[in-house]
């Protein structure tokens, strides 16, 4: 058994380990960084960056075929899964060949296995023992386990992004980002859909008027949908294929199940009670410098860290980024500045939303504004032969700041980021009114919503 001594352990190689290992490093740190799996985390190698090159794929899909007789002749557009899949490894592949190796040249020892704690000071990796001045919690989140019969015979986002044949059946359980983002491709590569949520509604976090339009829209594009329900089993066939049995009764033949029903902070395995780190189902318990509450050497971020904000890369880059100035520092004092953290399902089309709900906007603004309406018949979008887009801004008509922005349609994921712009840097309606957004573009549209 080798022990080694660190300034800093950091445990996880996605976006917040990864950054905050490089740059304590570049300040002349002893650092070691640990992964339980490949180097490169989930938003590089099983998250952001190869979803959204089948996220592409499904919306080009998408588009032509509504531009046909229009803007197009008509003719087939289809998805090659196998090729798509091989793209996609364009974008994996190189973080795979990589990563490691960026991280030695940086001078920072690499570790690999499933890291646990054996001291407030001291982690196992296989048959290492490392000693850390301080440490970096940044395992991410896993799925959620389901506990239900036939646990085993359903798969994961990382499955569905490494499949090299797509079946012709798919089931996704919940009606989140994730089923519904693959649910959009895989309905566009002509497969049988079906979603199960045990909501009446999908993508409960997104504005409600929205997601009705985006239901009707993915209906009409084949995803059918069992709303207010969850899978209580998955059974295998004997004749080959497998039935998920719904809580209505109901039960479905299907040749994939897909977990899409919420993910947890991936901390179980690390033994936080041998390191005195006060941790929750939330994830690890954290104060505003990100630092543990129970353990002042050790620090979260990301989808572990119990931040009580949403789990996506740039909420996890922002924490990184505190977390860099607290290690480098004698005492911490950096917070993380989250502003108002935007939210994208990439969905054809994609659906956002920042800031508040009408609901919560008009609980909190005795003078409200709710700008709404339906785009569809607007020229941006039917410019591009789209039949589904529309909006809803709630404007504080005693101060006219944006409280809350809700899109959906064409460009909606980049549009939001207007949004983000004006809410962080407390624009007003007027602000961005009287601002020249190139003209015809989506962003010149935002004018008109307000
Ligand atoms: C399918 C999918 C799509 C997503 N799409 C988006 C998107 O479009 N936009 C967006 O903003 N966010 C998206 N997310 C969320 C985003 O990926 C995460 O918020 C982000 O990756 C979190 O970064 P992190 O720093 O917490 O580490 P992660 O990227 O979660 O990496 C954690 C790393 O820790 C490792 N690890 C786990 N346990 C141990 C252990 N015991 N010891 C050592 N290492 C360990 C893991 O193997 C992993 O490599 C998506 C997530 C998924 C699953
Ligand atoms: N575009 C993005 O930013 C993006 C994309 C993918 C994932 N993510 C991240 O990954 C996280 C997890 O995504 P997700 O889609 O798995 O979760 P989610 O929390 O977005 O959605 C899960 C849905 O499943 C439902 N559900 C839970 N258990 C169920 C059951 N047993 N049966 C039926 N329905 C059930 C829930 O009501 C919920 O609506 C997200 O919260 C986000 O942090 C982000």
């Amino acid at each position: 058994m080798s022990s080694t001594e660190f300034d800093l352990v950091v445990l996880g190689t996605g976006p917040s380990g990864g950054t905050v290992a490089r740059q304590i490093a570049e300040r002349g740190q002893r650092v070691a960084i640990v992964d339980a799996r490949e180097f490169g985390g989930v938003c590089a190698l099983r998250g952001c960056n190869p979803k959204k090159v089948y996220v592409n794929a499904g919306a080009v899909v998408d588009q032509v075929r509504r531009a046909q007789g229009s803007l197009l002749s008509q003719g087939e557009a289809s998805i090659d899964w196998s090729q798509l899949h091989q793209f996609k490894r364009q974008f994996t592949q190189p973080v795979l060949d990589s990563s490691e190796d960026k991280y030695r040249d940086a001078g920072i020892a690499t570790y690999h296995g499933a890291a646990e704690f054996l001291s407030p000071s001291r982690l196992r990796i296989e048959d290492a023992e490392l000693q850390a001045k301080r440490v970096l919690i940044a395992t991410g989140a896993k799925p959620v386990p389901l506990g239900i019969d036939g646990e085993q015979h359903i798969l994961h986002s990382d499955d569905f992004l490494g499949l090299s044949e797509l079946p012709e059946r798919i089931l996704f359980i919940g009606g989140g980002y994730v089923s519904m983002e693959f649910a959009h491709v895989v309905a566009r590569c002509g497969r049988t859909v079906a979603v199960v949520q045990n909501d009446s509604r999908i993508l409960t976090g997104f504005d409600a008027d929205m997601v009705e339009s985006l239901t009707r829209y993915s209906r009409e594009q084949g995803i059918r949908f069992h709303l207010d329900a969850s899978v209580t089993a998955v059974e295998r066939q004997d004749g080959g294929g497998l039935r998920a049995v719904l809580s209505d009764g109901q039960s479905i033949a299907t040749d994939m199940v897909i977990h899409g029903a919420g993910r947890v902070p991936n901390i179980d395995k690390l033994n936080l009670d041998a390191g005195e780190v006060e941790f929750g189902k939330q994830g690890v318990a954290v104060d505003q410098y990100l630092r543990s509450v129970s353990n002042p050497r050790v620090y979260a971020t990301g989808d572990c860290a119990d931040s009580d904000v949403p789990r996506l890369t740039p909420v996890a880059n922002e924490e990184a980024r505190a977390v860099v100035v607290n290690l480098a520092a004698d005492e911490p004092h950096a917070v993380a500045d989250y502003g108002v953290v935007p939210s994208v399902a990439f969905t054809t089309p994609s659906i956002a939303s920042i800031g508040l709900s009408e609901a919560e906007a008009r609980k909190q603004c005795d003078k409200l504004r709710v700008h709404a309406d339906d785009m569809s018949s607007w020229g941006s979008v039917r410019k591009t032969g789209g039949t589904v887009a529309a909006y809803k801004i709630l404007i504080d008509g005693n101060t006219d700041r944006i409280l809350g922005a809700h899109l959906l349609g064409p460009a909606a994921e980049e549009t939001i980021n207007l949004f983000a712009l004006a809410m962080k840097h407390d624009l007003t309606a007027a602000d961005i009114k009287s601002t020249l957004f190139v003209f015809p573009t989506f962003a010149s549209d935002v004018r008109q919503m307000l």
